[in-house]
Order: structure tokens, then C-alpha cells, then sequence
């Protein structure tokens, strides 16, 4: 199979249908049974939609006209080829032949593809200077959310953009009850994997060099979860004590359940909520690899009365359904597929979601409340409402070292510490 045409044919569902890369990459790479031409396959799909606004300047200035919505394989297969020219070690010509060779299924397109790609590599030079006048090319990313995050954050944005376009690093959480950090970091030295611990939280590795997972000792019998250091902070921040009931609302895939499960081990219980049943399934998976209990519910959680009853909880921590903008690195997909009037959608279910999850705090409770997001109206805005209305609500600061403090809760921009963009917020239910 040509690897190029089966990149563009992932890259097709993405840019064409709109579906997420995850889910595209789950069906299309399978179908390769070599490891090395999956990660081949996988490396040219993230480095084309990572780079897409980019990418995608040069091509409408090569091709003139754009191409027909049917032919969304053709134009997925000339950002692949210009990718390659423009980022990846590759040689121009093997690079040039290949992506041609991938147009078989339309051979209409194969003059074309080697005149696009030709015609590249000779204004390669003026291509890039054209892309340094044009903001969405330059700053690669849609005009809305280089606004969305000039307005909120008009002395960063441009460092936010940046960190959002560069390959995040590999995280580890280790399994407090299995294994010390210190100790694991042994276990990886041993294997030849070099990592370091992460000063801001005391579970947390950083790989110098992502690995699979299977490489990870003890990984399959539950020593070590792969999870973002910023993400790792929500256990550490919502505290569970020994005796708690604690309700992790929006838990799935359920790193932050089992990050909470791991540090505290003599819960009341865990009720963990989500209103995706197949994702849901993963916290089960999770939670078995690591040996951990908890009470796993498919519901909404901003309607309670379906599934609560009459229990209470000491802790919630609630990690609301966001934009994802703190997480572009990762899912760079988000940057394609995202449109404006989500976010005041996101808001309104963040809203609904917390109002839900405050009547079902004992009062002297503590909800977090946390979002993968670096966008203010889904955070210390969020918060600054949520307070004006509910005057049994009361902050509690966040005394750390890591992220920025915010009139409300405190924000890690994407790439500090080589972190997630993630912001935390700390509600006490008065008594
Ligand atoms: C940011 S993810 C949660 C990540 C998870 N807490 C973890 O640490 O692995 C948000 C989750 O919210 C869920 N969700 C969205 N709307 C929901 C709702 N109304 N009720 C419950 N879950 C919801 C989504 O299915 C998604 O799994």
C-alpha cells in the first residue's frame, strides 16, 4: 500500500468530513501491519493537520482555484507531499514520486500533483515570504481563535500559538500505591528510558523521548499511567481525604479518577459520571490495568435527579466538556473542527453542569473545578458568575508555583513547564 495515498485517505475524513483525527487514525491505521509504516503513516496525518493554516496558504497559491469538496483526497495528498517537502527529512525527489504515485485511484490528478509539488519546490522562497503577510498562515491557525486568544491574553497569544504547533512531550504518572517516583525512575533508567521527575507535582515523570507504552515496566500491571503533569495536579488540588465520598463528573477516559484513587486510598467510594457509555468503558479498562474501584455511571451530569438520589459528597471534582484550546498540541484536529459558537455552547454546559454539581456537595465540601482550556469565558469568567450567584460559594486560593494566578482560580498556559494548558478552580460549600 502506497503510505502517502493512505495518509491522505485518513487526512480525507479529517479536513473533508469532519471527522476527529483520533477516530480517523483508529480506522484507517490498523490496516497497515508493519509498526514502522503505522508511526510513518501517523507522524505525516499530525504533521499536516498541526500544520494545516500553513500548508494550506502555500497550496491555494499554487493551485489557483480551489479544488472540487470531492476531491478532498487530492488536496489531503498535496498537503502530505508539501509537508514532507517543507518539514520532513525526506528527499525531495523520493518525496515528489511517492505522493504522485499515491494518485492511481484518479490519474486526472497526477499531473497535477507533480506540477503542485514542482512548482513548490521552485518558490519554496516566495511561498514563505507571501505566508509572513498573511496572519492565518503566519501564526497557522483560523483567524477566530488567534482573536479568541489575543482578546483574552493579548501579551501571550503568540506564544500560546506557538506552543500549540510543537509535538507535546510524554508524561507519567506513577502509581503512588504500587511504586515511588524515585524507584521508577530506576525501573525506566534500567530499560535505557530516560526521564525526569517533574518538580510541580510529586507523580509526575517527563520522557526525554516518547516511548509505547508496552516499553513501560510494569506498565500492563498498573505501575504507570500516561497522563499530562497539568492534568496530574487535579488529584493533588481536590485532596480527598480517608472516609470521603468523592463524584468525578465527566470522568472519561478516567486519568483524573485514577489519579484520585491512587493517592488516596481509603475513600468511602468513587462515583465517576459520564454521559458517553463507550468512553466510559475505557475508565472501567483503566481502573482494572491499575487494580482500582470505583462506581462507574452513564448519565448526564448536569441532571442529577436521574442518577444521584439523595447522596451527597465531600469532594467533586468537576473536568467540564471544553473547547480542549489548552490541549492543541495534542489534538491539533481541534484547531479544524472547533467552530466560534461553541464556545458560548461549551459555556452554557459548563454552567448547567456546575449548577447541577454544587447541590450535590455537603455543605464544608470542596469542588474543583478544572477545563483543558486557556480561554476565560470557560474559566475565571465562568467562576466570577458562578460566585455572584451562589453565596454559599466561597474560593479558595491555589498557593503554587506553577501556572498564573487569576482574579479567580489559576491558569497554566499551554507550554509552561512543557505542560498542558489547564485551569483549576477551588469552590468551599459554605456551612
Ligand atoms: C475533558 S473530558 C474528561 C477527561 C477525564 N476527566 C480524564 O481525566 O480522563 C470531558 C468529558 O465530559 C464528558 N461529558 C460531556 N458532557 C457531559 C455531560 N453532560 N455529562 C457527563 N459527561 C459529559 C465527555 O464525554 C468527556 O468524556
Amino acid at each position: 500500500m502506497n503510505l502517502r495515498g493512505c495518509a491522505a485517505q485518513i487526512l480525507a475524513k479529517v479536513i473533508g468530513d469532519g471527522q476527529s483525527l483520533t477516530a480517523a487514525l483508529d480506522h484507517g491505521l490498523p490496516k497497515l501491519k508493519d509498526t514502522k509504516d503505522r508511526a510513518f503513516v501517523q507522524a505525516l496525518c499530525y504533521g499536516v493537520v498541526r500544520h494545516y493554516y500553513a500548508l494550506d496558504f502555500a497550496l491555494s497559491k499554487l493551485l489557483g482555484k480551489p479544488l472540487k469538496a470531492k476531491d478532498a483526497d487530492i488536496k489531503a495528498l498535496l498537503l502530505v507531499g508539501l509537508y514532507q517537502l517543507q518539514h520532513m527529512r525526506v528527499k525531495a525527489h523520493a518525496a515528489v514520486s511517492e505522493t504522485v504515485a499515491a494518485t492511481s485511484h484518479k490519474p486526472w490528478a497526477r499531473g497535477l500533483v507533480n506540477g503542485v509539488l514542482r512548482q513548490y519546490l521552485r518558490e519554496a522562497e516566495n511561498l514563505l515570504q507571501a505566508a509572513e503577510q498573511d496572519p492565518q498562515a503566519r501564526l497557522n491557525h483560523p483567524q477566530w481563535i488567534v482573536e479568541t486568544l489575543r482578546r483574552d491574553w493579548p501579551e501571550r497569544y503568540e506564544k500560546i500559538l506557538h506552543a500549540n504547533d510543537q509535538a507535546a512531550p510524554m508524561f507519567l504518572r506513577v502509581n503512588q500505591r504500587q511504586t515511588g517516583r524515585d524507584a521508577y525512575l530506576d525501573q525506566l533508567a534500567a530499560q535505557g528510558i530516560a526521564g525526569q521527575p517533574v518538580d510541580c507535582c510529586s507523580t509526575a515523570i517527563r520522557l526525554d523521548q516518547a516511548v509505547a507504552v508496552e516499553q513501560l515496566p510494569g506498565f500492563g500491571e498498573g505501575r504507570v499511567s500516561v497522563q499530562d503533569s497539568a492534568a496530574q495536579l487535579a488529584a493533588e488540588l481536590l485532596d480527598a481525604q480517608a472516609g470521603d465520598w468523592v463524584l468525578d463528573l465527566c470522568a472519561a477516559p478516567g486519568g483524573k479518577t485514577a489519579a484520585i484513587l491512587e493517592r488516596q486510598p481509603a475513600l468511602a467510594g468513587l462515583v465517576a459520571i459520564d454521559v458517553d457509555a463507550q468512553r466510559l468503558q475505557r475508565v472501567d479498562a483503566n481502573l482494572a490495568r491499575l487494580h482500582l474501584q470505583a462506581e462507574t455511571l452513564v448519565a448526564d451530569a448536569g441532571q442529577p435527579a436521574d442518577w444521584a438520589g439523595q447522596r451527597r459528597f465531600q469532594r467533586i471534582l468537576l473536568d467540564a466538556p471544553c473547547s480542549g484550546f489548552g490541549v492543541i498540541r495534542r489534538h491539533p484536529d481541534i484547531k479544524l473542527l472547533r467552530r466560534p459558537e461553541d464556545i458560548a455552547a461549551l459555556q452554557a454546559t459548563q454552567a448547567r453542569i456546575l449548577q447541577a454539581a454544587w447541590q450535590l456537595l455537603i455543605p464544608g465540601g470542596i469542588l474543583l473545578y478544572a477545563t483543558c482550556s486557556v480561554v476565560k469565558a470557560e474559566n475565571e469568567q465562568q467562576i466570577a458568575a458562578f460566585l455572584a450567584a451562589h453565596k454559599d460559594a466561597e474560593e479558595l486560593p491555589i498557593d503554587a508555583h506553577w501556572g498564573l494566578p487569576r482574579p479567580h482560580g489559576r491558569q497554566i498556559l499551554t507550554g509552561e513547564r512543557q505542560m498542558d494548558g489547564f485551569y483549576y478552580a477551588k469552590l468551599r460549600k459554605a456551612v
